[in-house]
């Protein structure tokens, strides 16, 4: 006998796909993505940049490895909900501390298993990210119209500012402990660390783990905190965190706060949102991409050295590059479609990316951005 759907995705223009449901019952809107990379679903999920979005993974098989608290970027996941073709099973890991439908209903986070989901990526393609009203209740019981109606009526990212929501309330020092992660120091801290400020926009845990094991010193502080609140701790460098929204939405409190930090000779680095941003604040425009980039495997060049780079992407807007102003120079682009992927300040140490080199998930050719910003901080401290 057929099973009845205990869980329905509703698109804004009427498409509805039924499946299984696991975790959390209840219902979302949001905006939904593709994700084509094959691991790393828990650190997606945590990833404060999928804050309202819903995931569908190309790769079949999700849930298979469990949840770890330790492959968390974020206290919990942050992403609306998944999509998934076939349901979780019971994990075969032995860094499992739990199954990932247990998880996800404990953190209240629905998900749908038995979808099509290339027919899904196939409709995300041909219209773009869509709206979306994702569904879970063990009776069934859906209103269809109800649901089209709510996801036909969600605003959408544009314009939406979700940065300082996701942001930490209170500023901290990254104190993780490099004797966990031993980087490219041994399990020694430097004699004189860096100093670095990271605004956390939505930061990832790899990233401030990432800035750690460059030799830094690391002070997360609020998204909307002050160029002021900044400068006083003195760093030796300021680090602009990724982050869900639009970037252009932030334009009250961190593209003036940026820009104030351009004034001063201040090494900037900054990773997806926060390139976004500075490149913002630099007199450039974003746009809205279609369906955006969300994967573990997207080619980039450097246009400086003609090197190709396998990286880890995570966005729907992009950084127009006709706009950059004179003086701006576009380094990094898609090899996909041609999209800006990075840039730098002329003759100064700031620059940003667009993609992940923390690489979590993903691949590592672009670790040595973190060690191209230690460097920037050391020159100008005089090291
Ligand atoms: N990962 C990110 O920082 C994403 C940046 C921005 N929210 C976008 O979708 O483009």
């Amino acid at each position: 006998m057929e099973q009845k759907p205990t869980a329905c995705l509703a698109l804004a223009d009427g498409t509805i796909f039924y499946g299984r449901g696991f975790g959390a019952t209840g219902e979302v809107v949001a905006e939904l993505v593709f994700n084509t990379a094959m691991t790393g679903y828990q650190e997606i999920m945590t990833d404060p940049s999928y804050a309202a979005q819903v995931v569908t993974f190309t790769f079949p098989h999700i849930g298979n490895t469990g949840v770890t608290p330790e492959d968390d970027e974020a206290p919990d996941p942050v992403a609306a909900g998944i999509v998934v073709k076939w349901d979780p099973t019971e994990p075969s890991n032995w860094r499992a501390a739990s199954d990932l439908a247990t998880w996800m209903e404990r953190r209240g986070r629905i998900g749908m298993g038995g979808v099509d989901t290339r027919r899904l990526t196939r409709a995300i393609r041909q219209q773009g990210a869509p709206h979306v009203v994702l569904a879970h209740d063990p009776e069934g019981r859906f209103d269809i119209e109800a649901m089209v109606a709510r996801a036909r009526e969600w605003p959408g990212l544009v314009g939406m500012d979700l940065a300082r929501e996701v942001s930490t309330a209170q500023s901290y020092r990254w104190d993780e402990g490099l004797w966990r992660w031993p980087g490219t120091f041994g399990s020694e801290r430097p004699e004189k660390p860096l100093r670095v400020v990271a605004l956390d926009y939505g930061a990832k845990r790899n990233i401030l783990r990432s800035l750690a094991e460059s030799g830094a010193d690391v002070t997360v502080l609020p998204a909307t905190a002050t160029a002021e609140e900044v400068l006083a701790h003195e760093p030796d460098g300021v680090f602009l965190s990724n982050g869900p929204g639009d970037p252009a939405a932030t334009g009250e409190y961190a593209v003036p706060m940026i820009r104030q930090l351009l004034d001063r000779d201040m090494p900037i680095f900054g990773i997806c949102l926060g390139h976004q941003m500075l490149a913002l604040a630099l007199g450039a425009k974003t746009v809205k991409m279609s369906h955006g980039h969300h994967g573990a495997n997207h080619p980039v060049r450097d246009k400086e050295t003609g090197k190709v780079e396998i990286t880890s992407m995570n966005h729907g807007f992009a950084v127009d590059a006709q706009t950059l102003p004179e003086g701006v120079i576009e380094t990094h682009v898609s090899l996909f479609d041609g999209s800006n992927c990075g840039l730098k300040v002329a003759d100064r140490p700031v620059f940003s990316v667009q993609y992940h080199p923390e690489a979590s998930p993903g691949p590592q050719d672009s670790a040595y951005l973190f060690e191209r910003f230690a460097q920037a901080m050391r020159e100008r401290r005089g090291d």
